[in-house]
């Protein structure tokens, strides 16, 4: 335990730290910085060399251990959610954390051709302190023809308790260590912090399904005007979705729903290119986590589909409520049914699982219904970065985003 003394010199440290050198790590990063946009040549940055890169992980100050954290472990799984539970990403007035479920993390990290060693943690004393993860995607950048396997780099996290000892930098340089030694020289991530250097900055938007709690948490408020009566009215949805055929997703629609997701993806300049068997991970319906959703006609063929996950965040301190319950947009593909009717009808099927309010960023094709469905802009930005990659256009537009992280 630290003293209120120490606490306070950790602090003042980490103050101190910020302000004579912000992005001191950042800027020993392949990362482009602000006068190398326009000199910098579109493709990687640094250009990887195998031989050059270390065999051994790199050094961690005494009685910190690395180990690869298996999910499939109950134990090892439970330690990694306490660890996110505790000390993973708040708002900026610390009134809410995410809760990533242990079904939630094994969807996200054990998609096919994961790695073991790509999902890293920290021990002291046996007990996970540190913990960063990859996993193996390959990128289409900017047109048809650029494809790069790469990493998506996910769940940064650093015990609260032990934060300013310059931990995150060495989780970060030693898994992309890791990536290295597999002849991996790019990575794709995001944060809702600005470091160098974003390639889009998009934004939240929620669309009330519960307003009554909402404002019992705080995460809406209410004006002069209004009520809580009037809200409830505002944001009333239908019992069921208008939708003819619209009805969960089967193993047996894997075929169509991979053919209608790669087809929808090219129009977008950074997008997943998915296998029947990553449709089969990513899309089946699992039960508080990932929902999907597709609109089947006549003769069983498959028009559209609709799908969002489940993250719910804890409400750090409230009288009558422990969680948020928030379903977040994930791939949504409209091919006959207008994209503004298959959302509502997403909205209606998020109520009816329980949710309390409904995300999106205002990527792809989002645009289009936000406003009509009444969404309202969030205080979250999530910026998207690219590692070691010189995009031939500087920034793109969030329309122009293809890709959602959970
Ligand atoms: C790859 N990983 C990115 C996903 C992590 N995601 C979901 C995230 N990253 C930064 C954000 F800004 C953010 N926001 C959702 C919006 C929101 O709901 N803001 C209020 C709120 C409720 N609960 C929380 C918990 C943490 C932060 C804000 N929270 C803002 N979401």
């Amino acid at each position: 335990q630290l003293t209120v003394v120490q606490k306070q010199t950790q602090y003042n440290q980490q103050l101190l730290d910020k302000l004579n050198k912000p992005h001191q790590f950042w800027e020993t990063q392949p990362m482009p910085n602000i006068n190398e946009l326009d000199s910098l040549k579109p493709g990687p940055i640094q250009e990887g060399i195998l031989a050059d890169v270390r065999k051994d992980p790199f050094n961690l100050i005494s009685k910190f251990e690395w180990c690869n954290v298996d999910l499939r472990n109950d134990e090892q799984a439970q330690q990694v959610y306490t660890l996110l539970k505790e000390n993973y990403v708040e708002d900026d007035d610390n009134m809410f954390r995410f809760d990533y479920s242990i079904d939630f993390l094994r969807w996200a990290l054990l998609p096919p051709g994961q790695h073991p060693d790509w999902i890293v943690g920290v021990k002291v004393n046996q007990k996970l302190v540190g913990f960063i993860t990859g996993i193996p995607v390959t990128l289409h950048i900017e047109n048809q023809q650029t494809k790069v396997k790469m990493t998506e780099i996910n769940f940064l996290c650093v015990h609260k308790k032990i934060r300013a000892n310059r931990l995150a930098p060495v989780l970060i340089k030693e898994i992309t260590r890791r990536v290295h030694i597999k002849n991996m020289w790019q990575a794709v991530y995001t944060a809702g912090i600005v470091v160098p250097t974003p390639i889009s900055q998009t934004r939240y938007y929620h669309r009330s399904l519960n307003a009554k709690k909402l404002i019992e948490v705080g995460f809406s408020s209410l004006s002069a005007r209004q009520t809580i009566a009037r809200q409830q009215k505002l944001y009333k949805l239908p019992e069921e979705p208008k939708t003819q055929g619209l009805r969960a997703m089967k193993k047996k629609d894997v075929a169509q729903v991979t053919k209608l997701l790669n087809e929808y993806l090219k129009q977008f300049k950074l997008y997943f290119k998915y296998t029947e068997d990553e449709v089969k991970h990513w899309f089946l319906p699992r039960k508080d986590v990932i929902s999907t959703y597709v609109v089947e006609k006549e003769q069983g063929v498959v028009t559209d589909f609709l799908s969002f996950y489940n993250l719910p965040s804890q409400v750090i301190k409230n009288p009558k409520h422990t969680h948020l319950r928030a379903a977040y947009s994930y791939y949504n593909v409209a091919t006959q049914t207008p994209i503004v009717q298959l959302m509502y009808d997403a909205l209606i099927l998020a109520k009816n699982e329980g949710y309390d309010v409904f995300n999106a960023l205002d990527i792809m094709e989002n645009e289009k219904f936000l406003k009509e469905l009444m969404f309202c802009p969030g205080d979250g930005q999530l910026n998207y970065y690219l590692y070691n990659w010189k995009l031939e256009s500087n920034m793109l537009k969030p329309e122009e985003i293809g890709i959602v992280l959970v």
